[in-house]
């Protein structure tokens, strides 16, 4: 007898043992998607982990009822990794196979009743009411009913009970309909049946017998034109997409090719197309050359990769770093392996698959979560018929099916956004790109013109190898930063709301000479928040323990925690004063305000409010670098990796706030967000400017970012993590208490601190604490930061404590309404 384990989508910390039917035994394999009972007769969909044949000690199994597929959609590396990550990053493995499939592959399960096989009804009436007696007859024709119909056919408006008591009654059982969700993407065609196909001579007769029928014979020679059947007749074979033979160039009449398809001359049949193709206008070109200091750059990394597993590649902004990425993946093609190129967010993508597809073509896979579930679907299935040889996407493209994955390239690898916060499991996508190509034996690249502490340190340290950029590509050079001193501005009177004279001037001229600007503002919105000028009232967010942001175009007030909206009151709730004014600068200010002060100027905004819809992000870039934008107002999603080459100036209007958040990592976010948007400045042609407006112009951190410091940034802050054993010297792990009362939330996250302190040790463990907004969603809020040693430490062990701590509060009967999240290696 054999055994599956089987995962499935539940939060239970474990896989589940089934039988397998002897008639199914050569058919299952590990990855193959299963049909199984689960509890109270509920179906499921699991992913078969594992084949053996050790009988559970403690139950009796169930069978596997059915394989869903043929050729397994998960490989045993997959499988691997995600107990990796179920183990190290402390979530269900069910969790993370929520994640990790994409939804399309997914069943979507309907529940539907049907009759227990067992159960006759015309033996059992005298249990049955009239109700139920109608149920089981329609069943008995139908088969399967769904439950969402089961209220009409019984004229209930909620049959709950009525299922319930046929369940008990072992009538009927419930179970899950499965469907599949992908569907590929058909294209209709057409050609000429095979007896013209296939014979000229026929093809002539055809002419003649159509002679009078103009709009058929025109048909025919159309199809001529565009399908050479004459010189190949196997070119017909393929035919022609029927919108292009009827729509494209001289328009036929549909229904005379209607009528010839019905005479038998034309033939229409399917055939499955990519999602995404090349345009017409995205040629194929050969990678670029590269200049001399990449060059140099390039063969230090392949040297760097021959010893090392992991090459730091850190180039200034604009160095082009993505050149090197180029010849590295082109040589992983060539060796027939696949590449995996991460960035980090879907923001990215537009610009750079566009630079991708013209040197790969059709081996560029794309996998991000703005992509709808069939394309994702077609993504996975191409990487795992070795369609795609290169993918380029987001964090969860690590999912993917890669059975001969050779190198993977994290670009912008310092950026936040790696990490994944909700829903377990809370994964950083840069350290699981190591974890990926350890498994398949693959190397990594992590670019960065601002590396993380975390890859600059283990580079320092020799564990990783390290090649170093520090021109820009061409003549351009790195821009020029001015510091400028707004609290002095103001003092002279040289400020405008929320410009300073440099930046106004700056813009102008920039603009008057053809050039194009980025402002950059890390708040969206029109103002934080709104005020009574006599009493000092600010409206707050009824679920949330936050202020409300003024949108202006709705004008009404948002909360950007749990998206609640109101409209602005015309009267202070508290005073009743009619003097409510806008407080504090977001996006859509300053957006506003240029407009004030420069009229002449177009002016864009991206940020999260107008970047919604699927293709908004990309056709705002297009617009800017077509020239219909003359300055892009924008929260940090102007920072990252875009490239245009007639920026000349970067406005940043407010550094100060980047430095004040409660979070250890606010220096090293800070450097890296200041000097990634002024690398947007400059980047072909004459030297680029930025604008820093601060109130604070001695802050030492700024002065290193206009200096382009990025050596004295790190040494002084990897002392100030040394010394306060922050990473990359300890690990973190947060756990974030919540509950409905703030009472609740206080005593439970005080137990479990507790209990930490007990096991782990006083120094290992910070707070609990109530987070800064320390209610969201009707939650209240506590944290407690552990913190564990690197090196000479058992961390399976704390681990397990940890589990068990939770768990043991879980069981508190105080407590059963406590919910806590664990998040390792927290942002
Ligand atoms: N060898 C080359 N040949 C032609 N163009 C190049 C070459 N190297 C770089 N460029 C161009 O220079 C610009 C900057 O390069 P790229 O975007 O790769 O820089 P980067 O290092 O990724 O910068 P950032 O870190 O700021 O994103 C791009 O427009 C790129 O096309
Ligand atoms: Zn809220």
């Amino acid at each position: 007898m054999k055994f599956a384990e089987v995962i499935l989508p539940v939060p239970i910390p474990k896989s589940f043992c089934y039988s397998i039917p002897p008639m199914m035994d050569v058919a299952i394999v590990v990855g193959h998607r299963v049909l199984v009972e689960f509890g109270n007769r509920k179906m499921y969909t699991g992913i078969v982990s594992e084949i053996h044949d050790k009988h559970p000690d403690k139950y009796e199994p169930k069978p596997i009822l059915e394989v869903l597929e043929v050729e397994p959609s998960v490989n045993p590396s997959q499988i691997k990794l995600w107990k990796w990550i179920a183990d190290y990053y402390m979530c269900t493995i069910g969790e993370v196979l929520n994640v990790a499939l994409p939804s399309g592959l997914k069943l979507s399960s309907q529940s539907y009743i049907q009759l227990h096989p067992h159960f006759i009804i015309q033996e059992n009436l005298e249990i049955l009411n009239d109700r139920e007696f109608t149920l089981l007859s329609h069943l008995e024709k139908e088969q399967t009913i769904p439950y969402t119909q089961v209220g009409n056919i019984i004229q209930l408006k909620s049959p709950y009970k009525t299922i319930k008591d046929l369940i008990a009654k072992e009538a009927i059982l419930l179970i899950e309909q499965i469907k599949e969700k992908y569907k590929p993407k058909m294209e209709k065609r057409i050609r000429l049946t095979e007896q013209y196909a296939e014979n000229p001579e026929s093809l002539d007769q055809l002419f003649e017998q159509l002679g009078k029928k103009a709009k058929q014979e025109d048909a025919l020679l159309k199809y001529l034109t565009l399908v050479p059947v004459h010189e190949d007749h196997l070119s017909n074979y393929h035919g022609v997409a029927k919108k292009d033979f009827i729509h494209s160039g001289r328009a036929l009449s549909p229904s005379s090719v209607g009528t010839m398809t019905k005479n038998g001359i034309f033939e229409e049949f399917e055939r499955q197309i990519p999602r995404y193709e090349l345009t017409a206008s995205d040629k194929m070109q050969p990678t670029p050359q590269l200049s001399d200091a990449q060059n140099e750059c390039l063969h230090k990394t392949i040297k760097g990769l021959e010893e090392k597993n992991v090459c730091l590649l850190h180039g200034v902004t604009g160095s082009g770093k993505t050149e090197i990425y180029l010849q590295l993946i082109q040589g992983v093609i060539q060796n027939g392996e696949q590449a995996l190129f991460m960035i980090p967010e879907i923001a990215l993508t537009s610009q750079l698959v566009r630079r991708l597809k013209v040197y790969f073509g059709d081996v560029l896979g794309i996998y991000h979560s703005k992509f709808s579930d069939n394309e994702r679907v077609e993504t996975w299935k191409g990487v795992q018929e070795g369609r795609f040889q290169v993918v380029v996407g987001t964090r969860s493209s690590l999912f993917l099916p890669f059975s001969d994955l050779s190198l993977i390239i994290v670009d912008e690898e310092h950026d936040s956004s790696y990490k994944a916060h909700d829903p377990a499991p809370r994964y950083q996508g840069r350290d699981l790109a190591l974890v990926l190509a350890h498994f398949h034996h693959a190397k990594v690249v992590l670019g960065s013109a601002t590396p993380s502490l975390e890859s600059f340190y283990l580079a320092a340290k020799q564990k990783y190898a390290y090649a170093g950029l520090s021109e820009r590509y061409g003549d351009a050079q790195l821009p020029e930063i001015k510091i400028i001193d707004i609290k002095s501005k103001r003092k002279q009177k040289k400020m405008k709301d929320d410009f300073s004279d440099d930046l106004l001037q700056t813009l102008h001229q920039t603009t008057e000479e053809g050039h194009q600007a980025i402002l950059f503002q890390n708040r969206r919105g029109y103002s934080p928040y709104v005020t009574c000028n006599v009493c000092s009232w600010v409206p707050t967010c009824p679920s949330c323990n936050v202020n409300l942001t003024y949108h202006i175009y709705k004008n009404e007030l948002r909360c950007h925690y749990c998206g609640h909206k109101e409209h602005v009151p015309n009267t202070c709730v508290s005073c009743g004063s009619t003097e409510i004014k806008t407080v504090g600068l977001g996006t859509q200010k300053v957006e506003e305000g240029l407009k004030d002060y420069l009229t002449d100027l177009r002016v864009g905004r991206l940020d999260l409010d107008t970047t919604r819809r699927k293709h908004s992000y990309e056709q705002i870039l297009i617009d800017f670098e077509h020239g219909h934008i003359d300055v892009l107002v924008g929260t940090q999603m102007v920072t990252k990796g875009l490239d245009f080459s007639n920026v000349r100036v970067v406005g940043i209007l407010d550094a100060d706030r980047l430095l004040y958040f409660p979070d250890f990592r606010a220096h090293e976010r800070a450097f890296q967000l200041l000097t990634q948007v002024s690398g947007r400045a400059g980047r072909r042609g004459e030297k680029g400017t930025v604008i820093l407006q601060t109130t604070t112009p001695n802050e030492t951190l700024f002065a290193k970012v206009a200096r382009h410091d990025y050596r004295n940034f790190y040494r002084k802050e990897i002392a100030e993590r040394q010394q306060y054993h922050y990473p990359p010297f300890t690990r973190l792990i947060k756990l974030t208490i919540r509950s409905e009362k703030q009472e609740l939330t206080k005593e439970s996250a005080q137990w479990l601190g507790n209990r930490l302190v007990n096991w782990l040790g006083r120094k290992r463990i910070l707070g609990p604490q109530e987070p800064n907004i320390n209610k969201i969603r009707n939650y209240f809020l506590s944290e407690i930061l552990i913190k564990l040693e690197r090196e000479n430490f058992d961390l399976k062990k704390a681990k397990n404590y940890i589990h068990h701590a939770i768990l043991q509060l879980k069981e508190e009967k105080n407590f059963k309404r406590v919910w806590v999240t664990i998040d390792v290696d927290p942002n």
